[in-house]
C-alpha cells in the first residue's frame, strides 16, 4: 500500500443513496473494531466509515447508520460508533438552540478577511507552504479529496490555532469550503472546541508524540520536517470565554398550509424526502434546487459543488419515483429564482420542505419567505420528529446529552 494518505482516485465518497447504503454495508464488519482503531490514521482511511458526506446531506439518516451495525453486534460492542454519530446530532441540536454562534462566526470571519497580513499567513498554510510538512500534507489532502480523518482535523486545527496562532475562524472557513461533509454545526463547533471556546479551560494541542502514535510511520517519516515545533506546544488561551445562551428554545412557526397546488422543495440539507414526515405528501411538482448563491458566498470548492450536484440529482430521481410526479433539477440558478418561478405560475399555492437547520440555506429563508409571500405562496417547513426530540437535550455538554438520550429510550 502506498504510504500516502491521499487516497487513490478510485477511493470516492458515496454521492447517491444506493452507494451510501453499500458503503454502510461494507463498513459493518469493521464496526466492532471501531472503538479500538478509529484514532489511527492510515492510508485509505479504512478504520472509519467515510460516510460523513452522505450523513451530512442525509442520503443516509443518522438512525440508519447507528442501527446498521447492531444487526450483527451487541449495542455495547459498537457503542463508540453510535456515540460518534450522536456527536453530530449533539452539535446540530446545540447550534439550533444558539444560532447566534453561527452569525457571530460569519461576522468575525468577515473581519479577518480584511486583515491582509493574517490572511497572507493563512493562505500560506492552506497552500501547503508552512513550516510543518505533515500539516502541508493534510492541507493538500483536504483540497484534493474533500475529506480529512477526524484525528487529522484535530491536529490541523490545533496547529493552526495554537502553533501558527491564526484565527480559528479562517481555519473553519478553509475546512468549510473544501470538506464534502462541511457542516455549520460540526465544523464551527469543533473549531471552537479546539480553540478552547466550547468547553471552558479545555483546548486541543497537537503533539509530536501523539502523531507518532497514531499516524502511519511511513507517512510521518516522509513528512517529518518541522515536527520539532510540535514537541512542547503551549496553548493560545482565548481572551474571554462566555457560555452562549439558548436564544432559540423553539423553532419558528411555518406558514399555515393552504389548499392550492403544492411543490415539494428538495434541498441539500436533507435529501431523503421519501422517508419521514413528507413521505405521504401529494405534491404536484418537485423542485430540486441547489443553494447556488450560498455556495458562491461561502466559496465552495468546485469538487464540492460537483458532489452536491450529483447528490441532489440522486435525491430528485428518488423523489420523482416515490411521489410519482416530475422533478425539476435546478442547481445553476440562485435558489430564490427557482422557487419564485414556480410560485409565479402557481399563486395561492404552497412550497413544502424539510426544515433546513442553521447554516447557509437557513440564512436565506427570511428573504425567500418574503419573496414567496409577495406571490401569495406560503412556505411550509416540516421537522423530522427525531430532530425535534433531540433538540431540547443539548442544553449542556455531550455526555449529559448522551445520558438524557439513553434515558429517553429506556
Ligand atoms: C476541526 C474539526 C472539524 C470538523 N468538521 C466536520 C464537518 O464539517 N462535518 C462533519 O460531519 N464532521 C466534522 N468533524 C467531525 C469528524 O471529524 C467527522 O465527522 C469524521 O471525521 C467524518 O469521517 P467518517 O465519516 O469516516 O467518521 P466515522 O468515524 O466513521 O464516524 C461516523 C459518523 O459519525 C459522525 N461523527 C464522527 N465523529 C464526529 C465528531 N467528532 N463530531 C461530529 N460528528 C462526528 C459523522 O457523521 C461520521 O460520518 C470535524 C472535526 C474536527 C476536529
Amino acid at each position: 500500500m502506498t504510504a500516502e494518505l491521499i487516497p487513490p482516485p478510485d477511493l470516492t465518497f458515496a454521492d447517491t443513496r444506493r452507494s451510501s447504503l453499500k458503503q454502510l454495508e461494507a463498513f459493518i464488519p469493521r464496526a466492532s473494531k471501531y472503538g479500538r482503531d478509529r484514532n489511527h490514521v492510515v492510508p485509505g482511511h479504512t478504520n472509519v466509515s467515510r460516510l460523513s458526506p452522505a450523513i451530512r446531506h442525509r442520503l443516509l439518516l443518522e438512525s440508519e447508520c447507528a442501527e446498521a451495525p447492531r444487526t450483527r453486534y451487541a449495542a455495547s460492542t459498537v457503542e463508540k460508533f453510535t456515540q460518534e454519530i450522536y456527536w453530530r446530532r449533539y452539535w446540530k441540536a446545540w447550534l439550533s438552540l444558539r444560532p447566534q454562534v453561527w452569525t457571530s462566526y460569519l461576522e468575525e470571519l468577515e473581519h479577518w478577511r480584511t486583515d491582509h497580513e493574517t490572511l497572507e499567513r493563512a493562505n500560506a498554510c492552506e497552500e501547503g507552504r508552512s513550516r510543518i510538512a505533515i500539516m502541508n500534507h493534510f492541507a493538500n489532502e483536504l483540497i484534493k479529496t474533500g475529506y480529512l480523518h477526524n484525528h487529522a482535523r484535530m491536529w490541523f486545527a490545533g496547529w493552526w490555532i495554537h502553533i501558527e496562532r491564526l484565527p480559528w475562524q479562517l481555519g473553519a472557513d478553509f475546512f468549510f469550503r473544501h470538506l464534502l461533509d462541511g457542516d455549520p454545526a460540526s465544523n464551527t463547533l469543533s473549531w471552537r472546541w479546539v480553540a478552547g471556546l466550547q468547553t471552558p479551560g479545555k483546548t486541543y494541542l497537537p503533539r509530536r508524540s501523539n502523531l507518532e502514535k497514531y499516524l502511519t510511520p511511513e507517512v510521518l517519516e516522509k513528512h517529518a520536517e518541522g515536527l520539532e515545533l510540535l514537541e512542547k506546544p503551549t496553548p493560545q488561551q482565548p481572551e474571554a470565554v462566555t457560555k452562549p445562551a439558548v436564544t432559540r428554545p423553539s423553532l419558528e412557526d411555518s406558514d399555515a398550509p393552504s389548499d392550492g397546488p403544492i411543490a415539494l422543495w428538495l434541498h441539500e440539507e436533507d435529501l431523503l424526502t421519501e422517508q419521514g414526515p413528507l413521505s405521504s405528501l401529494k405534491p404536484h411538482h418537485i423542485i430540486a434546487a441547489g443553494n447556488r448563491a450560498g455556495w458562491k458566498e461561502h466559496r465552495f470548492a468546485p469538487g464540492k459543488i460537483e458532489w452536491l450536484e450529483r447528490a441532489i440529482q440522486d435525491g430528485a430521481r428518488r423523489s420523482e419515483e416515490h411521489f410519482e410526479t416530475s422533478a425539476e433539477v435546478d442547481t445553476r440558478r440562485p435558489l430564490a429564482e427557482s422557487l419564485t418561478q414556480w410560485a409565479n405560475d402557481h399563486r395561492g399555492g404552497q412550497i413544502v420542505a424539510l426544515r433546513p437547520e442553521v447554516g447557509p440555506l437557513h440564512d436565506q429563508l427570511p428573504d425567500l419567505r418574503t419573496k414567496l409571500r409577495e406571490l401569495d405562496v406560503s412556505l411550509r417547513l416540516v421537522d423530522r420528529p427525531e430532530d425535534l426530540d433531540l433538540r431540547p437535550l443539548a442544553t449542556g455538554g455531550f455526555f449529559n446529552f448522551w445520558k438524557k438520550f439513553q434515558a429517553s429510550r429506556d
